[in-house]
């Protein structure tokens, strides 16, 4: 990024939705900031109510970085993943949003080819993608792959978005960008990020891709269930029909 970070005038807030991460926020807070030198950011952990004491490390790291740095906006039981994204953009003061997850399944390393990208191309959203060249998964079991690889097929086939990873989350956002759209989105749950993508295609939003490898969880186990699933199919339908 050299000479690009330093004219870099933007303000990133990076919003982090947490439930039992205890072991993995640490690591991730470190790389966050080993990877973006010279970048104004402000890290936003939306967590719900973890019972692990994911914000008994939050309040730590806060001592380490500062409370201007890593600001802890925690809900009081869990409420689904769209929502916490939702939570913590109330609380952004950057003109870019960044949306990861905790568990390193999202490397901070790709984060200045998030900024690069979007700089270059001036697009206003910038989502990660496992589905081209250079992208990939790592670490999943047969059945994941073919549901991750099915949802997108399925989206795909019926909407047309023109996006090559529909249900990925790792993705840059303009704010104000994703303050419209989020404004139209209905979902609670997993579903949101196939919702808002769709939803900011139909705008006319401009959206650019950057390669991603998805590599699964060593610490912990994930929170998507059979039910996010069939909230998934919900949302598929809803919005065939409405847009
Ligand atoms: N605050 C909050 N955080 C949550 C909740 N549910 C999950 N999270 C957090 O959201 C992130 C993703 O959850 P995982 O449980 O690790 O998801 P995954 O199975 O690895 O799914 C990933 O891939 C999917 C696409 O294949 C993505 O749709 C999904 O967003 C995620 O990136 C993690 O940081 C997790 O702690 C919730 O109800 N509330
Ligand atoms: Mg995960």
């Amino acid at each position: 990024m050299g000479n690009e970070q330093k004219e870099n005038s933007n303000k990133y807030s990076i919003i982090i939705p947490t439930y039992n991460e205890r072991l993995n926020i640490a690591l991730l807070v470190y790389l966050i900031f080993k990877h973006l030198p010279n970048v104004n950011f402000e890290i936003i952990v939306v967590d719900d109510g973890s019972p692990d004491g994911t914000q008994d490390i939050v309040k730590q790291l806060q001592s380490v970085y500062g409370e201007d740095r890593i600001l802890l906006r925690a809900r009081p039981k869990k409420l689904g993943l769209g929502t916490a994204y939702i939570h913590g953009l109330k609380h952004a003061s950057g003109n870019f949003v960044v949306i990861m997850d905790a568990d390193l399944s999202h490397h901070p390393k790709y984060l200045p080819n998030f900024i690069k990208k979007q700089m270059e191309t001036g697009a206003d959203i910038v989502t990660g993608t496992r589905y081209v060249k250079g992208g990939g998964v790592h670490g999943w079991n047969l059945m994941r792959k073919l549901t991750s690889r099915g949802a997108n097929v399925l989206a795909q086939t019926l909407l047309w978005p023109g996006v090559s990873d529909l249900t990925g989350s790792f993705r840059l956002y303009r704010k104000s960008v994703l303050e419209d759209v989020i404004g139209s989105c209905v979902s609670k749950g997993y579903v949101f990020q196939m919702e808002m993508i769709v939803r900011a295609t139909r705008k006319g939003y401009n959206i650019a891709e950057v390669p991603i490898t998805f590599v699964d969880r060593v610490y912990g186990s994930s929170k998507l269930g059979g039910s996010e699933i069939v909230e998934y199919l919900k949302g598929l339908i809803y919005l065939l029909l409405t847009t």
